[in-house]
């Protein structure tokens, strides 16, 4: 479904991601785990053409992604934002319909799917479709973004620490409403986290990440038993900074 060979990114001289490569299978969940600054959000930006690789490729069913126009690869890749990045001036409504509206739905399609999202994710219509962002908590913000990366219905999601502004208890259980969610269960996902609960309990396949590569790829088993060298056991037993 995606696959990243050899993806190599730097800024100003320093190099940011270095020979990444990964392949997430349809319906793949990939975590990548690091410390701040390792980068993962390079790498999953360069995924969707948001940043564009100094060399390497990556293929999107088989594709080059440099072969689509950047907008028709973003629909079809939902992407959840660190902060949740939704528009303060647009309801939680109009944020949702962003991208329905690019494709042209029309309105009573759009108010339909708005609706079935919300109630999906414990929200509704009446209560919140015309509240804007600021009236709204941290995890309604962060349902109300990943009900408009969902809004379309894109095969693939990105999701760059979706939990991260999240206090531990909301955190806890708002990830557990994702893994939940029918819609989520579908999807292909690729997720940036520095949490080593997210990965553990979302992913099928963690790549470690540490000063731009990533050091370790398994799945949370083959990890936990098998860590390849001491950063990534103690990463996973949480003695790193993993701030
Ligand atoms: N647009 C940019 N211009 C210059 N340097 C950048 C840019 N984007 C990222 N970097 C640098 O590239 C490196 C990797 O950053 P990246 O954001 O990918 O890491 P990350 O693992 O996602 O970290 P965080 O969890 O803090 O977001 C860092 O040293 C960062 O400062």
């Amino acid at each position: 479904m995606i696959e990243a060979s050899q993806l190599n990114k730097s800024f100003d001289g320093r190099v940011a991601v270095q020979d990444v490569s990964f392949r997430v299978p349809e319906g793949g969940r990939l975590m990548l785990l690091g410390t701040s600054g390792s980068g993962k959000t390079t790498t999953l930006r360069m995924l969707n053409r948001l940043i564009d690789p100094d060399g390497g490729t990556v293929l999107f069913r088989g594709q080059d992604t440099r072969t689509f126009r950047p907008e028709i690869l973003r629909r079809q890749m939902g992407y959840v934002m660190q902060q949740y990045g939704l528009f303060p001036h647009y309801t939680v409504a109009e944020n949702i319909a962003i991208v329905p509206r690019l494709l042209h739905w029309d309105k009573p399609r759009i108010r339909r799917r708005t609706e079935d999202l919300l109630r999906q994710l414990g929200l509704s219509w009446d209560a919140h479709a015309h509240q804007y962002p600021n009236q709204l908590s941290g995890g309604q913000q962060q349902r109300v973004g990943l009900a408009r990366a969902l809004a379309a219905d894109p095969p693939v999601l990105l999701m760059d620490e979706p939990f991260g502004a999240l206090d531990p208890v909301t955190r806890t259980r708002i990830r557990q409403e994702f893994l939940e969610l029918d819609e989520f269960k579908s999807k292909t996902v690729v997720m940036v986290t520095h949490d080593i609960r997210d990965a553990l309990e979302l992913g099928d396949h963690i790549g470690i990440m540490d000063k731009g590569r990533i050091i370790q790829m398994g799945t949370p088993d083959e990890l936990q038993q098998n860590p390849a060298n001491d950063f990534v056991a103690a990463f996973l037993h949480g003695q790193t900074d993993a701030s």
